[in-house]
Order: structure tokens, then C-alpha cells, then sequence
């Protein structure tokens, strides 16, 4: 078995970890290219027996699962690199939303897979959203899943909800760390808390909240109603937070899709065989 990451930045080298800590891969089998050379030695060093390479073509070179894990205008330059190299045999796996899987089936004679992780996956938590290339066969999605499955929850959308699902999926940690370092702040300026304190219970209240929904199937609107007392605390709290954050979140996904609409033009033309030849 050989698996091939071409990207060894925040993504390439957080999936690798995770496989490798999940038992999902083995550090002999796995192969990085990376153009930042620094990010593989630390990759080297952290797991003996990962080979690391100077070029993408040998990263891709025979390798059964290849990792895309690059920004998306990085692709063109790293697809014209290992095109020469790759076969229908290979299964290929783009870890970003605005590189349609046509694009990929249109350049490379591989099977293909789009499948955006989630920096909580570091840690065997969050989804992995899986859109499925049409050459996949049923065993290689059943083989792609049950790799996914080792360090995330793998949920099926569609291309066309790629944006909202990863706006959730992704983006949303750092949104949520976003909101609990404002909470945080608060805590310890307006009442001397030490901030080590207030960052654990922070933290211990998100992960508890996630749980509670999921394992208890609890809405956020049922939750709210658990936690507010009738005229308590709470419930006067909630009035000034609701108030204060009205519309917030149709903001960030108008940014997020302007900005992905941008993203899939600029990122469709350098793909496009006018721009390539
Ligand atoms: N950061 C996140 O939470 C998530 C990121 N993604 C996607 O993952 C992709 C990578 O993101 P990050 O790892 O955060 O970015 P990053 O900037 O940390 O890593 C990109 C890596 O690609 C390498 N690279 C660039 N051009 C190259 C080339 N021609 N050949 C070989 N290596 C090359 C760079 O040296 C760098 O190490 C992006 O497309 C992003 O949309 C997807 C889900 C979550
Ligand atoms: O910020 C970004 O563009 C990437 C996509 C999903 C999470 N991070």
C-alpha cells in the first residue's frame, strides 16, 4: 500500500497525524510532497517510517490513495506535475470545496473523490463531508468511508451544498472559537477570572453542549428552554444575546458564498483546457 500527500501544510499534516494516531495508516506506507520542505521534516521526525520527497511526481507516483492537500489555486501547477505519472487504478482525494470533481475527471484519468475534513478531526471528532467522483466503485467508497470513519463522523452531501456543509463543518470552529473568545474575554475583564479557568470552562461547556444535543437528540431551541429558568437569569441573558447577534450568521454565509463564487471562477479558469494549453 502507498499513500501519497501532496501538501504537508495545517491539513495534509493534521490528516496524516490523525491516521496514522487512529491506526488507520501506517507510517511505512505513507509518502509527502510538500513545497514548504520544513513541514516534512517535521512530519519525518514525528513519524518514523513516513518517506518524504523532493517532488509531487514521486509523491504520486504508483500510490493507490493520493491526498490533494493544497489551496485550490495550487492545483493547476501540482496537476500538470503528476498527470504524466497517474493512472485509472489510482484513487485521488481533493480535500477543497471549490475544485468541482468534474474538473478533476476532466484532467486526470483517475478515480475521484472530494472529501473535506475538519481541523477537529485532529482530534477523532467532527465530520468529514464525502461528494463522490462518478469512477469510484462501491468497494472503493466502502474503503474510503471506513478510513474516514477512523477519525471523524463521514456524512454524504451533494457538490452544490459543499459551501453551507463546510461553512458548518470547517469553517465553524473557528466561528465558535471565535464567539468563545469574546465569552472569555468578558469573563476575565469585566471580572478578574484567570483566564486558564475561564478557557476550561469553556471548553468543557462546548463539549458538553455538543454532546448533550447529539447523544439526547436536543435542539438548540429545546436546549435554550432546559437551561432558562422562568424570569431567571438565563432567560434576561439570552434577550441581550439575541438582540446583540441578530443576523450575524446570514453575514458570515453571505461572506463565505460570495467569496466561494470568486474562488470557483478564478479557480474554473486556471483549470480550463483554454488555460492549459
Ligand atoms: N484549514 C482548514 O481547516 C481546512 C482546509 N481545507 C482545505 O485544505 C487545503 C489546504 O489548506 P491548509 O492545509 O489549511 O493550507 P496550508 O497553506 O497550511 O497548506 C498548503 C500546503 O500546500 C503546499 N503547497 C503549495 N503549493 C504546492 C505545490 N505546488 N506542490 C506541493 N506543495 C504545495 C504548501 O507548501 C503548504 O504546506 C485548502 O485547499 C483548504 O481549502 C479543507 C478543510 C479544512
Ligand atoms: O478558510 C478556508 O478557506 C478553509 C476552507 C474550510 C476551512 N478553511
Amino acid at each position: 500500500m502507498k499513500i501519497g500527500f501532496i501538501g504537508a501544510g495545517s491539513m495534509g499534516s493534521l490528516l496524516v497525524g490523525a491516521f496514522v494516531r487512529a491506526g488507520a495508516m501506517r507510517p511505512d506506507d505513507i509518502v509527502v510532497s510538500s513545497r514548504t520542505v520544513n513541514k516534512l521534516f517535521d512530519l519525518a521526525d514525528q513519524y518514523p517510517g513516513l518517506q518524504t520527497v523532493t517532488t509531487n511526481q514521486e509523491a504520486a507516483l504508483g500510490a493507490d490513495y493520493l491526498f490533494l492537500c493544497v489551496k485550490p489555486l495550487d492545483f493547476r501547477t501540482v496537476l500538470d506535475e503528476i498527470s504524466p505519472v497517474l493512472t485509472s487504478e489510482q484513487i485521488v482525494i481533493s480535500i477543497t470545496s471549490p475544485v468541482k470533481i468534474l474538473s478533476l475527471e476532466e484532467i486526470i484519468p483517475c478515480k475521484v473523490a472530494k472529501i473535506i475534513p475538519s481541523v477537529v478531526n485532529a482530534v477523532g471528532s467532527g465530520a468529514s463531508l464525502f461528494i463522490w467522483g462518478s469512477r469510484l466503485t462501491a468497494e472503493d467508497q466502502a474503503a474510503l468511508w471506513n478510513l474516514f470513519s477512523a477519525i471523524s463522523e463521514p456524512i454524504l452531501i451533494s457538490e452544490e451544498e459543499v459551501r453551507v456543509a463546510s461553512d458548518i463543518s470547517s469553517c465553524g470552529p473557528a466561528f465558535l472559537a471565535c464567539l468563545l473568545e469574546q465569552f472569555i474575554d468578558a469573563a476575565v475583564i469585566s471580572t478578574g477570572m484567570e483566564r486558564e479557568t475561564a478557557t476550561e470552562l469553556a471548553c468543557e461547556m462546548m463539549l458538553g453542549t455538543a454532546r448533550l444535543m447529539l447523544e439526547q437528540s436536543c435542539s438548540p431551541i429545546e436546549l435554550q428552554a432546559k437551561v432558562s429558568v422562568p424570569g431567571g437569569i438565563t432567560a434576561a441573558a439570552l434577550e441581550v444575546l439575541r438582540k446583540t447577534t441578530r443576523g450575524a450568521f446570514l453575514q458570515v454565509l453571505r461572506t463565505t458564498h460570495e467569496k466561494f463564487a470568486e474562488d470557483l471562477d478564478r479557480v474554473d479558469y486556471s483549470l480550463s483546457a483554454r488555460e492549459r494549453t
